[in-house]
């Protein structure tokens, strides 16, 4: 079944929840910084399985020492529903064992 797009109260209150997120455009997104480049790209690695197994994906944009992750749901048109912020919290707790904050 389709998710549901989230109403802009739906997104703010979930974003309280995520600190570091934020609405930008019609995505969820967040930048982390690692300690260094190789370490930004091993998240990366471990970021796509995490997609792979909830079949969700986000746009990653790798940079020198840092991970620019934005998603929102391709199904529905591009809204923002919970498939988002459910990878986003997925996300959120492998951050901290890359170091990346
Ligand atoms: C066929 C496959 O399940 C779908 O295309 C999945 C893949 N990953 C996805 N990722 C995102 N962000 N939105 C989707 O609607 C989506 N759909």
């Amino acid at each position: 079944m389709a998710p549901e797009p989230l109403s802009q109260k739906e997104i703010e209150d979930r974003l309280r929840e995520l600190p570091g997120w934020s609405l930008q455009d019609d995505r969820i997104a967040r930048t982390y910084r690692l300690g260094s480049h190789f370490a930004a790209a091993a998240m990366v690695v471990h970021v796509a399985a995490v997609q792979e197994e909830l079949d969700h994906h986000s746009d990653l944009a790798l940079g020198y020492r840092t991970l620019d992750l934005s998603v929102h749901t391709h199904s529905v048109g591009g809204a923002v529903t919970e498939l988002d912020f459910e990878l986003a919290r997925r996300v959120e707790d492998i951050a901290s064992g890359h170091g990346a904050h």
